[in-house]
């Protein structure tokens, strides 16, 4: 029989994809509301009551309504928001971060997406620091390129307005919402420097992270660390270091690829991560989570 799926926010940017996803998929029927009832809290908590899992593709605060809403219901949830990424009662949605990680994902009611810049910094550090490589403490800086569909249906429409500028560095207050599951999720004692920026390109990002080399890490072992890690991963994988790194280059996919960058002789190295973070960072990532729940094939609509 069919599982049920309800996508609370169907028509925002990450909704959609997800919908893009699961439809035509005979082991999925998705449920849906009258567009105009979609923030009538009677009709969303009726969805809630006739779905096995919730897809909450929505700000913060409607996916903790979402939560309250359908208390006492036995569905199951998967949040693309940031709302429940470092609370211990979610489980964090990536298959690929540790030994467990999908068994966990497979018996959650409540799962937690990661967030798009989270989903590049995590794959980067947290086998670095499993294997010594980074220390928690280290004093870290991020950087980062996203198109703009990261900032949803308000920076859309700026750039689709002609209004935005051609590229722009913001959150260097140091407040961005990902840091705390990066550190969370990485093993991070120390908080890293994070300076995103997006750029005039629809979808696609790439998450840089600058390293010095020293007397425990050089190329080849942080390489084979992360080549080890991800070894036999469906959607993950460490490729030789392109002389250009372009950010939109996995975009409508659900793959996420690591490169190693650097010169042994001057000491320095750049790891870097890229995906879609309409895919990997957002919609694929929660279809992955949502197949792994109900123990469908693991790419299935991916
Ligand atoms: N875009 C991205 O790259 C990523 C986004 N996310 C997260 O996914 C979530 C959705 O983001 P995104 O798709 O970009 O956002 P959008 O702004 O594109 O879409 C949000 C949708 O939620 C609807 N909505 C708002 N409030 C309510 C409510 N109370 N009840 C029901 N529906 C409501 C909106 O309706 P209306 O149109 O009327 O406002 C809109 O359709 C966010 O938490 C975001 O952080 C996660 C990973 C990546
Ligand atoms: C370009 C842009 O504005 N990006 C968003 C993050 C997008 C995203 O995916 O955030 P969540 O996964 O947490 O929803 C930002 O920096 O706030």
């Amino acid at each position: 029989m069919a599982q049920k799926v309800f996508i609370d926010g169907e028509a925002g940017t990450t909704g959609l994809q997800i919908r893009d996803r699961l439809i035509g998929r005979k082991d999925i029927e998705l449920i849906q509301i009258d567009p105009a009832r979609r923030k009538d809290a009677d009709a969303r908590r009726e969805a809630f009551a006739a779905a096995d899992v919730a897809i909450l593709c929505l700000p913060d605060a409607a996916a903790k309504e979402a939560v309250a809403l359908a208390e006492g219901l036995p569905v199951r949830f998967i949040d693309a928001s940031t709302a429940h990424r470092v609370d211990p009662a979610w489980v964090f949605g990536f298959a690929e971060l540790a030994p467990g990680a999908r068994d966990a994902i497979a018996g959650a009611k409540l799962v937690s997406n990661p967030g798009c810049y989270s989903t590049g910094a995590i794959s980067l550090l947290a086998p670095l620091v499993k294997a010594g490589l980074v220390a928690p403490d280290e004093a870290l800086s991020i950087n980062a390129v996203s198109g703009y569909t990261g900032g949803g249906k308000e920076l859309i429409g700026e750039y689709e307005r002609g209004e935005a500028p051609a590229a722009f560095v913001y959150a260097l207050a140091q407040k961005h919402k990902h840091v705390p599951e990066i550190m969370k999720y990485s093993g991070l004692s120390a908080q890293p420097v994070f300076a995103p920026s997006v750029g005039n390109f629809a979808q696609g990002m790439a998450v840089q992270i600058p390293l010095h080399l020293n007397g425990t890490r050089n190329l080849p072992n942080l390489r084979d660390a992360l080549a080890s890690h991800y070894e036999g991963s469906r959607f993950i994988a460490v490729t030789d270091a392109p002389a250009r790194v372009v950010p939109t280059a996995l975009n409508d996919t659900n793959r996420l690829e690591i490169s190693v960058h650097g010169d042994a002789g001057n000491g320095c190295a750049v790891l870097v991560a890229v995906l879609d973070n309409l895919g990997k960072g957002a919609s694929g990532a929660a279809v992955q989570n949502l197949n792994i729940m109900l123990g469908a094939d693991e790419g299935a609509g991916l």
